[in-house]
């Protein structure tokens, strides 16, 4: 495996008598698209959100690109290079492509005491919002307030946004879900291109794109690790069909 971009060491969280991160741990090399699949419950959200430093584990070590980041703040963390795309939108609606875009490119620039200046026009902020919408894909939808997107295309504003701090790890949430057929492949092409410039981690629920695009897939059960693979090995694994999804797994992993 290449070096590791990421390593989760054995993380633990708990939510009163509920374990949702039982001795989790998970290596992510650099340049691969690595997906965290699991059943409803199985504690995904929450490894992710240790992930970005929403929440801080009980137990268990972080580290992304040889630092330990286990106690470091979401900003901190995004500074290292650690974006997420949310899986709840966070753009503004009543703002064109164009106008969140440059938002987010403000805001990650550090340029938020320019408030007296439209980011759009701001001339350090200006130049970079051309290759943000182009890499995502939006450049014919600049003008367009982000409330008349179609739901793929919001969720392609959102990884643009998550993308302009040009970060080493995206951590993609979901990204499928509420997704028609035709947004759905749009996405595919999308991370498909993505997944060249890019490492990825990918929780998604819908199996068809996990096993289209994934380099190596992680499978979480009960708060824990139960197999790390190829999606053939994952496919293959009896205890990843059985512990996973059961009678169901034939049928999904099929
Ligand atoms: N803030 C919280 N307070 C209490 N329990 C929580 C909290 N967040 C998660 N849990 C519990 O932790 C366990 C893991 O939940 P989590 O949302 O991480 O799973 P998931 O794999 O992301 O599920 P899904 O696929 O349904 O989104 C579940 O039993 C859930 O009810």
């Amino acid at each position: 495996m290449a070096k590791p971009l990421l390593t989760v060491d054995s993380l633990v969280k708990h939510f009163g008598a509920v374990t949702a991160s039982d001795g989790f741990s998970m290596e992510i090399a650099e340049g691969e698209l690595h997906a965290l699949i699991g059943p409803n419950g199985a504690g995904k959200t929450t490894a992710l959100n240790q992930l970005c430093g929403e929440l801080l584990p009980d137990g268990g070590r972080i580290f992304f690109n040889g630092k330990e980041i286990t106690r470091r703040s979401i900003h901190r963390r995004a500074r290292l290079g650690l974006a997420r795309s949310y899986q709840i939108t966070s753009i503004f609606e009543r703002l064109t492509v164009r106008e969140n875009l440059s938002l987010a490119i403000q805001a990650h620039n550090g340029h938020s005491f320019r408030f007296w200046r439209k980011a759009v026009d701001d001339p350090v902020i200006r130049p970079a919002i051309g290759p943000a919408m182009e890499r995502v894909g939006l450049e014919e939808r600049a003008e367009i307030p982000a409330s008349h997107l179609s739901h793929g295309e919001k969720r392609q504003l959102e990884v643009g946004m998550a993308l302009v701090g040009q970060p080493k790890l995206l951590l993609l949430d979901e990204p499928y879900a509420g997704m028609g057929p035709g947004g759905a492949v749009e996405l595919t092409k999308l991370i498909r291109r993505l997944k060249t410039e890019v490492t990825i981690l990918l929780v998604e629920h819908d199996m068809g794109a996990v096993f289209s695009l994934a380099d190596r897939i992680t499978v979480l059960v009960y708060g824990k690790a139960i197999a790390s693979g190829t999606p053939q090995a994952i496919r293959n694994d009896p205890e990843v069909r059985q512990a996973y999804l059961g009678n169901e797994g034939n049928r999904c992993f099929a």
